[in-house]
């Protein structure tokens, strides 16, 4: 993607917003390493429903590979990275992110976690066998996959659920539907003293996002009052937002975080996202154990996963998608 020069009339079609807003919010930071950690994940959770964590023990060679590979592909030429697209479902997008008119500052890969055959054409553009595109992303998927088992294995003793694998068992179905990104932020100029949007807000609807990114920032949060948190960029580190689907399996007492990310001035961003998400068949509903006595107050209708995600891909990226699914409760 290159910066056009005649870039008032190119960009209006693009959001921006200010990003001076400053705060003293600190993002929480987990240590997997500390036996005390069940604990401040659940509260990290429930007050943001995102955290950093750090000692995760995945092997900076998976990283640094999948991260090569991403930088090559997004630096070959547009009319090569197009023959991977366009990304239905899986596949090379630039610009415009899912079906209902969303647009970023923004290019991407999308693939499917199960099947192998989504490589072949962005192996291509790569130079590359498809089976060795495929081990480098299938080596970094297979790891963060089990980090996010095991935070949810311990986020489900946090919550004393009986049964510790409610949520990762979820993940490590053979017929899991999760979602694999790589996303690229050119650099981009401040626009009239306002951040292009690289990627608008948004909740991610699958139980678990697991992310990682350069050195470059952009990425933010938003706080319960709505305003926003500026993520500082930490390479060697990962960050997590609690989905959707794990906001209602909790009956909201974990929070599915809204984020966005702002183009940065100088600097490429790169990042890559696990999103973990259930089979499409699995009936997603707030688990009996954490409802009062008779199960009355539950905050969500039961859903299919196939029915969550069909009316997700028909929202725009800001609509808040779970308000289809909640009960009405007499005032
Ligand atoms: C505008 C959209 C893009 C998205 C599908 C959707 O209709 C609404 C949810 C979006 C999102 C956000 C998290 C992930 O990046 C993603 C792959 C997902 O599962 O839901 C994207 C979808 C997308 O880019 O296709
Ligand atoms: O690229 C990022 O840092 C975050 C992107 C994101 O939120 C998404 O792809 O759902
Ligand atoms: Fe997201």
């Amino acid at each position: 993607m290159v910066v056009m020069s005649k870039q008032s009339s190119k960009m209006e079609q693009f959001c921006v917003v200010n990003s001076s807003q400053s705060t003293n919010t600190l993002i929480p930071l987990i240590d997997l390493s500390q036996p005390d950690s069940r604990s401040c994940l659940v509260k990290a959770c429930e007050d943001f429903g995102f955290f950093k964590v750090i000692n995760h023990g995945i092997p900076t060679e998976f990283i640094n590979k999948l991260e090569s590979k991403a930088i090559k592909f997004f630096s070959s030429p547009m009319s090569e990275k197009e023959k991977a697209g366009p990304p239905n479902p899986v596949g090379y997008g630039n610009k415009s992110i899912g079906r209902n008119g969303d647009v970023g500052w923004v290019e991407y890969l999308l693939l499917t976690t199960n099947s192998e055959n989504d490589c072949q054409k962005i192996a291509s553009v790569l130079g590359e066998t498809p089976e060795n595109f495929s081990l480098c992303v299938n080596n970094y998927v297979k790891a963060v996959k089990k980090m996010a088992c095991d935070i949810l294995e311990l986020l489900a003793e946090g919550l004393k659920i009986q049964q510790k694998n409610v949520f990762s068992e979820l993940l490590m179905d053979k017929q899991s539907d999760s979602v694999f990104r790589l996303n690229h932020y050119p650099p981009c100029p401040v626009f009239h003293g306002k951040n292009l949007i690289g990627f608008g807000e948004h909740t991610d609807p699958q139980i678990i996002s697991v992310l990682r990114s350069n050195n470059t920032s952009g990425l933010q949060i938003s706080l319960k009052q709505g305003s926003w948190i500026p993520v500082p960029a930490d390479q060697d580190s990962f960050f997590i937002n609690v989905g959707d689907s794990l906001q209602v399996m909790t009956n909201g007492r974990f929070k599915s975080v809204r984020h966005r990310v702002l183009a940065n001035s100088y600097k490429s961003r790169v990042s890559m996202i696990y999103f973990g998400g259930p089979p499409l068949s699995e009936k997603i509903a707030p688990l009996p154990s954490l409802l009062k006595e008779g199960n009355n107050n539950s905050l969500y209708k039961e859903f299919t996963w196939f029915e969550y995600k069909i009316s997700a891909y028909q929202s725009k990226l800001a609509d808040n998608r779970l308000c289809l699914f909640e009960k009405i409760t007499a005032l």
